[in-house]
């Protein structure tokens, strides 16, 4: 009841294990957990609900279902008939999310069981690691879609691989393989789908103490230098609400529309 009034809701799970791992689920997976921006306020809650644990360790964020770890933003939602002072509003909620999970006290990691494309890349680029399934495929494609990344995750790629390597996908928007994705340094890891199910209970991460974590999480921040992140997530957010409004970005969405099922 006290979950429903703040704003939880089911397609965001939150669970705590007794190792000090938190693990947050995206479960929509008929829609390959597209993010709503209900699904955002939940993000920010439950996020914050990690961090208010003692002893965590780390945090990880997957995907409900075999298919996808997340299409992205719903763009249902997010349709492209928004203005840009529209989308910046829309799209904001999502920055200050990532915000909150790339400066997460604890090492975060995306366990990536399926499928990133857009946002669903971002969302995993915000975090510390990201360890995928041989199967997946990986798409910053908003470039395709007429505009840029619009939560900041773009930004962050380029402190997480090598800039010519970020800005090269970001402008190609191509599709990566799993392998691709791990030379080019954005995959740390690549395990079968049963052993990412359960990463949780084979990780070394446990045999750590929540301030040897925390020592490691801030030698990465500053190493990252995080304190820019802000700034930079919000210029990019600000630039994506620009091209919302453009005739490509209208026309790539109602593309994408058009394919779906009328329910
Ligand atoms: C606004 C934020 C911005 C950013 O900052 O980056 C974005 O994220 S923009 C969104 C970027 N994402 C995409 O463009 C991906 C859109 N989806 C697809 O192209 C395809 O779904 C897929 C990922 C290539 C998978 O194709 P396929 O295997 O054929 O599955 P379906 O297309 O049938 O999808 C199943 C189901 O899920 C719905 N779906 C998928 N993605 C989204 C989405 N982003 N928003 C809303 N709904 C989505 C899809 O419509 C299907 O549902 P039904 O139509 O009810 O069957």
């Amino acid at each position: 009841m006290k979950k429903k009034e703040l704003g939880h809701v089911p397609e965001v799970e939150f669970r705590m294990d007794n190792q000090g791992i938190g693990r947050i689920v995206l479960n929509r997976p008929e829609k390959l957990n597209a993010i709503t921006k209900a699904m955002t306020r939940s993000l920010h809650h439950v996020i914050d609900e990690a961090a208010s644990f003692e002893g965590i360790k780390a945090l990880t964020i997957t995907g409900a279902g075999g298919k996808a770890f997340c299409a992205g933003g719903d763009l249902t939602e997010l349709h492209g008939n928004m203005n840009a002072e529209e989308a910046y509003l829309v799209l904001s909620p999502m920055k200050e999310a990532l915000l909150k999970l790339a400066r997460f006290p604890v090492p975060t990691i995306a366990l990536l069981n399926g499928q990133a494309r857009g946002g669903g890349c971002e969302i995993a680029t915000a975090c510390d690691f990201r360890y995928g399934t041989e199967e997946g495929t990986f798409g910053f494609v908003q470039a395709s879609l007429g505009i840029t990344p619009g939560w900041g995750g773009g930004a962050l790629l380029f402190r997480r691989i090598q800039p010519t390597y970020a800005s090269h996908w970001l402008t190609d928007a191509s599709m990566y393989d799993a392998f691709t994705a791990k030379r080019i340094g954005w995959l740390n890891n690549l395990l079968p789908q049963a052993s990412l199910q359960k990463w949780e209970e084979d990780t070394e991460f446990t045999n750590r103490s929540s301030s040897q974590m925390k020592w490691f999480k801030k030698q990465l921040l500053a190493a990252l230098r995080s304190e820019e992140f802000d700034q930079l997530m919000e210029e990019e957010v600000k630039q994506c609400a620009a091209l919302w409004e453009e005739e490509d970005h209208k026309r790539a969405v109602e593309k994408f529309l058009k394919t779906r099922k009328k329910s």
